[in-house]
């Protein structure tokens, strides 16, 4: 069942668009992101569903209300990752949460809380002194205090070392996995495959795709990927330029290089093996949602 449902957004500020005609669906108890570059009108799409933001045009629902008529009721339903400096840096981690939830009718506990996000040593700590994994569980678990149906993330693992960055897609995998839906706005492609069961791209005010990452893959970039090997065995390139899905064969050096969509790199090894030729140091790159992200974007990713 769809918990939140977009069709025809628009929203211009003066001779601006920044949404024009916007339209997905978000399923209850998913993981969905919203990628795209900068300007592309993702935190004005996500403000409109938090009813932050009145849309000049189409509608919105979020748990079939009307984020902009029935804000109070919302507000209940969902909860918002606050940016970081959203508090003040004198409130204590413990304040913060039971502060948060005073603000609900049923909040969750937030020694609860605590424990889930791995705060238990930072309860009286200021949060001004928490580190930058440590400040973006707390804001996390703020978001939550509310027991929210959908809870909106916003740059989720933005300044996090790598491992912060992992043990903080696992924890949003267990909200997901205690029924709660996930919007996440994300400039990492990394981060969008692994977490999102499907995102929808945004490009200057327009959704350019939707779906899970898999299929934005295979659909834009016709999956596949690279494959480069060492032959230690004589190699007659003409062999594999005619394996299913190959694209394109050359040699570089004493390397062989193969490029194909779908699952070329399965047919290709058994070309090999068929043959009868050893090869060394295969490497295989598959395509990523940054390649799709590219192709559908018409621009590096590292402009955001
Ligand atoms: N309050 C505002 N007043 C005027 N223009 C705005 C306002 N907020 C956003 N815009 C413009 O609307 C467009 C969409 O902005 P928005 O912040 O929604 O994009 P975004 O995808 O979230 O970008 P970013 O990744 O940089 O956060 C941009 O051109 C932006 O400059």
């Amino acid at each position: 069942m769809a918990i939140i449902e977009v069709n025809g957004l628009s929203k211009r500020y003066g001779g601006r668009t920044a949404l024009d005609g916007v339209s997905f669906s978000v399923e209850e108890g998913e993981i969905f992101g919203i990628l795209g570059p900068n300007g592309a009108g993702k935190t004005t799409a996500v403000e409109c569903l938090e009813g932050l933001r009145r849309p000049d045009g189409g509608t919105a629902r979020v748990a079939g209300l009307d984020p902009w008529a029935d804000g109070r009721r919302l507000h209940e339903l969902i909860g918002v990752q606050l940016q970081q400096t959203g508090l003040p840096g004198s409130i204590r981690v413990r304040e913060a949460l039971e502060l948060y939830a005073s603000f609900y009718a049923s909040p969750r506990d937030p020694g609860e809380l605590i424990a889930q996000w791995g705060l238990e040593d930072q309860r009286e700590a200021r949060v001004r002194k928490l580190s930058g994994g440590q400040a973006q569980r707390l804001y996390i678990a703020l978001a939550l205090v509310g027991a929210p149906r959908v809870a909106f993330l916003d740059e989720l693992t933005t300044g996090l070392d790598p491992h912060a960055r992992r043990a903080t897609w696992d924890l949003i995998r267990r909200i997901r996995d205690d029924g709660v839906t996930v919007v996440l706005i994300s400039h990492f492609m990394d981060e969008a495959e692994e977490l999102c069961d499907r995102l929808a791209v945004l490009d200057a005010g327009r959704i350019v795709a939707t779906g899970s990452p898999g299929r934005l893959i295979e659909e834009t970039t016709g999956g596949g990927g690279r494959m480069r090997f060492r032959p230690v065995d004589d190699l007659d390139l003409a062999l594999l330029a005619g394996v299913p899905g190959v694209t394109d064969v050359r040699r570089s050096g004493a390397y062989v290089a193969v490029t194909g969509r779908g699952d070329f790199a399965t047919a290709v090894t058994s070309a090999l093996a068929r043959n009868r030729v050893v090869v060394a140091d295969l490497r295989i790159d598959q395509r990523t949602l940054d390649d799709a992200y590219l192709a559908l974007t018409g621009g590096p990713s590292a402009r955001d």
